[in-house]
């Protein structure tokens, strides 16, 4: 087993980390300044958008893609590890490479399933950085963490498809760049089999019909810099039929497609944050004295860092092999590895944060410190992407199995 990362791997976490330094650390406190002297919160920061024009210039973009036509042909093995040097500063450093959720896991969705209509229409523009997306599956009236309650219909009428339904926490919605929905929604509602029930379509913002109605706050939180998620109502809204993606019925398999590579994202920019947070954790620890002897003497505060980098450095390697499996077996192979990372990585993230909050204080939880703000992100990841509990069910019931 050769735990190195290859020679590509390394040459690009190398540029990463100096743009990391040299241009979105930086640019932290700049877009806040300009975002709060903005009129709508929603507004696209101009540091950012230098951000992006720097990263293409500099050959660090569209690196999730492992699409050698559209990206940049990195498996996902080797894209891991940028990932998690995003996950430093995921307000920006995602978006600055245009390596971010939801637009993501929709340009993989588009280049695997897409028409060449639908793919010159939609997937060029999200490729040049140029508009926005947003997956809408979630809707407040049922669990939407089992697809098969999905209530939105999407009925056929002659050469259209007709989509009525109410959708929330549709992440990117809010954005003004965004032009476009991949909306999921039941065309053969009573069909035998539950799981061939759903089907994709595209869905322009601008069609007529198309309500954005409210952003959804997390723990307080709008993520302006993501554009946010919103409440969205679709009120008989009509798309030609050849919006729709793949084949009708073939909603649920692409959904589960989509979602495997946004996991390993997810949790790389998990491990990001948490290394973030044990580098904070270590400077306070050092630079503050209570009660005559500095925080960092004090064992509980060992503790704490010495769990922490257990808890990375076990995380990291799980990830990395996740990775490794689907470059290798495929997603299918990789089923159990990818609800494991999915049900460890938030939880463990959570509580390294929460005890970097711990350590600083007051100033852990106010605006002055990334500390809340990542804590809050980390902990929707519990629920984002399906539950823990759905990852465990799944989980289980194929290790059961393995023993029936
Ligand atoms: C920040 C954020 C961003 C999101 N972005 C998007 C997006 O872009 N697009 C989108 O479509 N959705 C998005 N979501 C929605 C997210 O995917 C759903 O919240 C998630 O799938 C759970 O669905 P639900 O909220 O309907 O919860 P429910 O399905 O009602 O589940 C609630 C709880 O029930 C329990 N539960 C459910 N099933 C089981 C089970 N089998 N066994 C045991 N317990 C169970 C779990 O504890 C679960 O948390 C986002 C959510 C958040 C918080």
């Amino acid at each position: 087993m050769d735990f190195a990362y290859d020679a590509r791997t390394e040459e690009l976490r190398e540029r990463l980390l100096a743009f990391m330094t040299e241009h979105v650390y930086p640019a932290e406190q700049t877009a806040e300044e300009q975002r709060a002297a903005q009129d709508s919160p929603w507004s696209t920061v101009p540091v950012l958008e230098e951000l992006k024009a720097e990263a293409r210039k500099q050959g660090l973009w569209n690196l999730f893609l492992p699409d050698e036509e559209y990206g940049a042909g990195l498996s996902n093995l080797q894209y891991a590890p940028l990932a998690e040097i995003t996950g430093r500063s995921p307000q920006l450093a995602p978006t600055a490479l245009n390596c971010a959720a939801p637009d993501t896991g929709n340009m993989e969705l588009l280049a695997q399933f897409g028409s060449p209509e639908q793919r010159a229409r939609w997937l060029e523009p999200l490729l040049a950085g140029g508009i926005r997306s947003a997956f809408a599956m979630t809707e407040p009236d049922v669990a939407s963490s089992d697809a098969t309650n999905i209530g939105t219909r999407i009925r056929r009428e002659g050469d259209a498809y007709v989509v009525t339904g109410r959708k929330w926490y549709i992440s990117g919605a809010m954005h003004p760049d965004c032009a476009v929905f991949i909306v999921m929604g039941k065309t053969d509602p009573d069909g035998a089999d539950v799981r061939r029930q759903q089907s994709m379509v595209l869905v322009p913002r601008d069609t007529p019909g198309v309500e954005v109605r409210r952003a959804m706050s997390v723990y307080g939180y709008e993520d302006h810099y993501h554009g946010g998620h919103a409440e969205v109502v679709f009120h008989d809204v009509r798309v030609p039929a050849s919006a729709l993606v793949g084949e009708e019925g073939g909603g649920f398999a692409i959904a589960q497609a989509r979602l495997g590579p946004g996991r390993i994202h997810h949790c790389m920019r998990l491990i990001g944050m948490a290394e973030r947070a044990i580098e904070l954790m270590c400077r306070r620890a050092l630079d503050r004295t209570a009660f005559g002897a500095p925080l960092a003497r004090q064992g509980v505060v060992r503790e704490w860092i010495a769990d922490a980098r257990v808890q990375v450095e076990q995380l990291r390697l799980l990830v990395l092999k996740t990775a490794w499996l689907m470059d290798t077996v495929g997603n299918r192979g990789a089923h159990t590895e990818i609800q494991a990372i999915k049900i460890a990585t938030p939880r463990a993230v959570v509580q390294i944060l929460d005890d970097a909050v711990q350590l600083h204080g007051a100033a852990g939880v106010s605006q002055d410190y990334p500390l809340a703000h990542l804590w809050a992100s980390a902990r929707t990841l519990r629920l984002a992407d399906g539950p823990d509990e759905v990852h465990q069910r799944s989980l289980a019931r194929r290790e059961l199995k393995r023993h029936a």
